[in-house]
């Protein structure tokens, strides 16, 4: 059996403000395979920014652990890059430059100006931006900017990639235009992606597996969904295909059954 690239390992985290503690993930455990795209998929506040900062190393486990290719994830890392729904570009820098500083980081002291401006250009190519790299982020629209955050994930070149809601601020039109691209690229580079979303339709086509995780406080892996529709998979046809239409229908049923008002009940420390 082919071994996991990540593994989450009975995870809790506990967050503590003013002497108050909540308890907001409770035992979660995944094993990710390389090349294996995850979508998590749950009500809001249940945890799962949580669960993917734990992954990126910006949020501390209070118990188990997180491992990457077998070693405990400590603090963010090169190997893990994330994007966020609001675009975190440098708006003092073009697209061009945005995407080179990430390049430059693992190439700039070892390759030539030629191979690294080669290696922006094919990352810019990658998500359709090319023709916009000498524009700055105020001057492009917001789809526009997660493609080149994209971009400038990818050429960290990382062994997982977090997309945490990273289409959840774009207009349905943009957001197909950009699932078929993260689709696309996750076919061409193989990727292994951890991506969160609140569209059941956008977990599905995307995803290898659906994780749906239970209410919090104490959110868990509440099931596990395998996606079994042929890639390269076309929106417009999934519908007609009756894998797809049942893995749906399983995720709108867990979300409807824990649909409720989510009450958070801290328990002081
Ligand atoms: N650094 C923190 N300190 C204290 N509490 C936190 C911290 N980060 C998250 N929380 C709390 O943990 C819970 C889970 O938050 P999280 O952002 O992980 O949920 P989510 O499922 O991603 O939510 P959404 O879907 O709305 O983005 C929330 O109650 C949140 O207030």
């Amino acid at each position: 059996m082919q071994k996991p690239i990540l593994s989450l390992e009975n995870i809790y985290v506990d967050f503590e403000r003013d002497g108050v503690i909540s308890h907001v993930l409770d035992n979660v455990s995944l094993s990710v395979k390389a090349g294996e795209f995850i979508s998590i998929i749950g009500h809001s506040g249940c945890g799962k920014s949580t669960l993917l900062n734990v992954v990126a190393g910006l949020v501390p486990v209070t118990m188990g652990a997180a491992l990457l290719e077998n070693k405990e994830i400590t603090g963010p890392g090169p190997e893990r890059a994330v994007v966020f729904q609001n675009h975190s570009l440098l708006p003092w820098m073009t697209v061009y430059e945005n995407v080179k500083l990430a390049v430059n980081k693992l190439y700039g002291h070892t390759e030539s100006m030629k191979k690294v401006h080669e290696r922006v250009m094919n990352n810019l190519d990658l998500v359709k931006m090319t023709h916009a790299k000498d524009k700055r982020p105020g001057e492009i629209s917001g789809g526009m900017k997660q493609r080149v955050g994209i971009a400038r994930a990818l050429s960290m070149e990382p062994k997982v990639l977090l997309l945490d809601e990273p289409f959840g601020a774009l207009d349905a039109l943009t957001r197909g235009h950009l699932q078929d691209t993260v689709m696309e690229l996750h076919d061409r580079i193989k990727a292994t992606v951890l991506m969160i979303t609140h569209d059941v339709d956008e977990a599905v086509l995307l995803a290898d597996r659906v994780v749906m995780m239970s209410n919090g406080p104490k959110a868990t892996i509440g099931k596990i969904v395998d996606v079994t529709s042929p890639r390269p998979r076309v929106r417009r046809e999934l519908y007609d295909d009756r894998s797809f239409m049942s893995c749906r229908q399983e995720i709108v049923s867990f979300l409807e059954e824990h649909d409720r008002v989510v009450k958070f009940e801290p328990v002081p420390a």
